[in-house]
């Protein structure tokens, strides 16, 4: 056996520890059916589902979801929140006397921050509810047809799965939607919603929905009036997210009542396997002190701080800016090349980003083709891409059926590349995700989680890519006071690998990442791509204004990191396969944004209410 493959079978045994060592961790030595769940429905979730037993998570929240009383769940990215809180609804809605119908209205009610999470959310109750159809699943979201929404609403829906904005909609405009029976609301990702400006919305749903006493006083009056077990008559609140903040403390007292909290000490729960840990009130404290959540700020914080998974790979790319796109281009390649099925997401700071770097991956071929070659070739129809991989997109200025079909076809491929905003950040589930690749830095360090949260999902094994310039690297002293430590990703060695066009030499020494000679003529390859289509020349030079606009962005702390002034223009335009600076484009990009958002008003978002932030830059948009 060579060397070589000695190394690749030790690392590959190591990978397989350390993933058991993960599930091993992850899951509770109990069955699904020990926690009180209706024998049909741990059946459902063992037997059809393939679950074998609750992760921790769903072993600590189930019981008392199951009482009635409020729950925080903090938990890491890809522990089974979903789950946690749609069985014990599910657990309920059955046993319900007299039998659920759909005349009785909404029971509980979702809210998902992203029309993505939304679906999905869907689709897991779905496959739930298979032994429940008298139970009925149901969404409203932005993009949507009203009324088409409407005329569900009217027929019932017993579990409604929602977005913000247009669940406020339909609470103020819709008679037909019932929801006097309402027993459950649950927030999943509630800082996510809260951070995407949902805030006023949020409180006036809360508003609409009425407080638990009111309930309580309904029941007794109200002819139509279910009651749904002992334990759930009153209506109960869940929060869930991987990450908290003082905004969700604030939606945690507007809407919780005495509440259980769940893995906000996860480490000292998974560790000496303990009974969820209650908030300790203390006797003198008033109403509003015992709603505080106590986000752990600890010295010494460790990656369930943030709720990083503890088998995920963390590296960090270090690119000086006019070698990014180069370095991103032969990365990708490396991974593909490494392992051909597989599929990668990459997260961008703009949608111009994602558009431009989309036509660029899905074209451009290589080695490059003189114009005769590239004939014969759309004769013959062989194009040797550089990227032998499907490649989708996904952002909010995308029609609603684009984005519902990238989403759905990134999850079904086996082997796939998915360029998004952090419209794909929060709560989405694909699949056998295997690589996070973060071209653009996120915000705050909660994004940076929630990203590399999209794979080592469930215990699986996964790997995280962030790309800084040498003038960024202080970022990764801010990651480190959230608990998450990066290696650096050898990214010379990786360029070293790859064969050099024609007579080019290959140096002995490289004296700088652009001098290498893969860089230098990738780099030119590129460029004659961009420069041989007008098309693909103006994506360029959007998606560079944009990015400098989202880069001036940045807030708080990291301002003194990503410093505009301190950027290269002329090499922050290479890194978009542009010769130089674009000039005079400022004038064009404000006209195409301001027609953008008028689009987006007409299809009926709310861009304004959003909160505002310069140069298109995606966090705050679905
Ligand atoms: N007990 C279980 N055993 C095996 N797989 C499970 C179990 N519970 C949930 N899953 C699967 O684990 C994946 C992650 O679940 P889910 O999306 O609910 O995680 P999450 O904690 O909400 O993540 P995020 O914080 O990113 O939203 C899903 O594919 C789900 O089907």
């Amino acid at each position: 056996m060579s060397k070589r493959t000695q190394q690749t079978a030790r690392e590959t045994k190591q990978e397989a520890k350390d993933g058991n060592k993960a599930k091993n961790g992850l899951f509770a030595s109990c069955s699904f059916s020990s926690l009180g769940l209706d024998p049909k429905l741990s059946d459902q979730l063992q037997e059809r589902m393939g679950f074998e037993a609750p992760t921790h998570v769903q072993a600590q929240s189930i019981p008392f979801i199951l009482s009635g009383r409020d729950v925080l769940v903090n938990a890491a990215t890809g522990t089974g929140k979903t789950i946690a809180y749609l069985a014990p609804i599910i657990h309920h809605l059955n046993a319900s006397s007299p039998k659920v119908d759909r005349s009785h209205g909404t029971f509980a009610l979702v809210i998902v921050p992203t029309r993505e999470l939304c679906l999905q959310v869907y689709e897991t109750l779905e496959k739930l509810l298979h032994r429940f159809h008298w139970i009925v699943p149901g969404y409203v979201m932005g993009g949507e047809k009203k009324a088409k929404e409407k005329a569900r609403l009217r027929k019932g829906i017993s579990i409604l799965i929602a977005t913000p904005g247009r669940l406020l909609d339909h609470l103020k405009n819709t008679a037909s939607f019932v929801h006097k029976n309402l027993r459950w609301v649950i927030f999943d990702e509630a800082d996510c919603i809260l951070e995407m400006g949902y805030g006023k919305e949020t409180e006036q749903i809360i508003k609409l929905l009425g407080s638990r006493q009111h309930e309580e006083g309904d029941e007794e009056d109200e002819d139509d009036d279910i009651v749904v077990t002992k334990g759930a008559a009153q209506k109960q609140t869940l929060l869930l997210s991987a990450t908290l903040n003082e905004k969700v403390n604030r939606l945690a007292k507007l809407s919780l009542d005495d509440p259980v909290m769940i893995g906000l000490d996860n480490s000292k729960l998974l560790q000496q396997k303990l009974p969820p840990i209650e908030s300790p009130a203390s006797p003198d404290s008033d109403e509003d002190d015992e709603m505080v959540i106590h986000v752990n700020k600890s010295a010494n914080p460790s990656s369930e701080d943030y709720g990083i998974p503890s088998q995920l790979v963390q590296k960090y790319v270090k690119v000086p800016c006019g070698a990014r796109l180069v370095a991103l281009l032969s990365v990708l390649k490396n991974l593909f090349e490494r392992e051909a099925s597989q599929k990668v997401v990459v997260f961008f700071s703009t949608r111009d980003a994602v558009d431009f770097h989309h036509s660029l991956l899905s074209e451009f071929q290589w080695p490059p083709k003189s114009e005769t070659q590239q004939e014969e070739e759309e004769a013959t129809t062989t194009k040797q891409l550089f990227l032998k991989c499907k490649t989708f997109r996904l952002h909010g200025s995308m029609e609603q059926e684009d984005r519902r079909s990238a989403f759905a076809n990134f999850k079904a491929e086996r082997q796939a590349l998915l360029l998004s905003t952090d419209v794909a950040a929060r709560g989405l589930d694909f699949p056998k995700v295997r690589c996070i690749v973060q071209y653009d830095c996120p915000g705050e360090a909660t994004e940076y989680v929630h990203r590399v949260g999209r794979t080592a999902r469930i215990g699986e094994k996964g790997e995280a890519l962030l790309f800084l310039q040498p003038v960024e690297i202080d970022y990764l002293k801010d990651l480190k006071k959230h608990g998450a430590t990066l290696a650096e990703y050898p990214l010379l060695k990786v360029l070293d690998k790859f064969p050099l066009l024609g007579n080019m030499p290959r140096v002995k020494k490289v004296i700088s990442l652009e001098s290498h000679p893969w860089v230098i003529s990738l780099q030119r390859g590129l460029e004659f791509f961009t420069y041989a289509d007008p098309k693909m020349k103006n994506l360029a030079k959007n998606a560079f204004v944009s990015w400098v606009r989202g880069y001036a962005a940045h807030k708080g702390e990291l301002k003194s990191i990503f410093v505009v002034k301190k950027l290269h223009l002329g090499h922050v335009a290479k890194s978009f396969a542009l010769k130089e600076q674009p000039s005079l484009v400022g004038k064009s990009h404000h006209k195409e944004t301001m027609k953008r958002k008028r689009d987006e008003r007409h299809k009926g978002q709310h861009p304004k209410k959003r909160k505002k932030m310069s140069g298109n830059r995606s966090t705050t948009k679905t």
